[in-house]
């Protein structure tokens, strides 16, 4: 099955992390292939997507535990220095940030190039509680962010939040599986308007709908750049 990006590009290839200089590549771990806190819910849709890959319509998209890793030609970024050293350090990605498999947001991502649509099978773990039995609506928050700005990075490049507005429809079952359906919508210049729906895996049950703004960064800065200067 291909990968998006593919197996050794940039953005999946590593440099060592240590305090001793070292050039060997390693690969990062990719926390979007099943482990045995997967439900056979969640087993069940992900082999149905992984089907759907194989003529390329829909893309399986690996998922790393710092969002560095994720940014495509990051090596480029490294040897014109406009990679700053906060964004090497080794700080976590929110939703990989729990190492118990199972217990917080357990996740597979596919892309539909073509339509522009980015797809996450998502089973929240106990960690995510809000009502008893239920997701956080935090944890839903995150989820559709998280699907929604890997939809807009993937299509539009390098985006940040800007406008993230979600309803609440129905509350989702810990260790449930839901599917979170997003789309790009339009592009206005620096602009990317995104919507998303969650719902269960039966598409009975409408959890939450959202709509969101992102703002394409200037390429030729660095995040750190743009962040400093605000
Ligand atoms: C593959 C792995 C990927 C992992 C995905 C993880 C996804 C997670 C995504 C996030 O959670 S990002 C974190 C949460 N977001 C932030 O912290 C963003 C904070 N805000 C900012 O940094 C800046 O406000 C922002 C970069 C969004 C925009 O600042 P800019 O200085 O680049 O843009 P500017 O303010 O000039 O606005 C550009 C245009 O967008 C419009 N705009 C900006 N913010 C807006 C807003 N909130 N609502 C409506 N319009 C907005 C603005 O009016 C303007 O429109 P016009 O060009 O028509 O004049």
């Amino acid at each position: 099955v291909e990968e998006f990006p593919p197996s050794g590009s940039n953005g999946v290839t590593l440099r060592c992390r240590s305090r001793v200089k070292s050039s060997c590549p390693i690969q990062s771990k990719d926390y979007a292939l099943p482990n045995s806190s997967w439900s056979q819910g969640m087993m069940d849709l992900y082999s149905r997507f992984l089907e759907m890959c194989k003529d390329g319509t829909w893309k399986r998209i690996p998922s790393y535990s710092n969002s560095v890793d994720h940014i495509p030609g990051k090596a480029f970024w490294e040897s014109l220095k406009l990679m700053s050293e906060k964004e090497r350090k080794d700080t976590r990605l929110f939703p990989r940030n729990m190492d118990t498999e199972g217990v917080g947001f357990e996740y597979a991502m596919f892309l539909n190039p073509s339509e522009k649509r980015m797809v996450c099978l998502f089973q929240p773990g106990p960690y995510l509680e809000g009502p008893s039995g239920f997701a956080h609506g935090g944890s839903t928050a995150t989820i559709i962010d998280s699907t929604i700005g890997s939809c807009a990075t993937f299509v539009a490049g390098r985006v940040m939040t800007a406008n993230l507005s979600i309803n609440y429809r129905n509350p989702i079952p810990l260790g449930s599986v839901v599917l979170v359906d997003s789309k790009v919508d339009q592009v206005e210049g620096r602009k990317v308007f995104l919507s998303c729906h969650v719902r269960s895996i039966d598409g009975q049950t409408l959890h939450a709908e959202a709509t969101a703004l992102f703002i394409r960064l200037d390429s030729t800065k660095s995040l750190q750049q743009q962040m400093s200067c605000q």
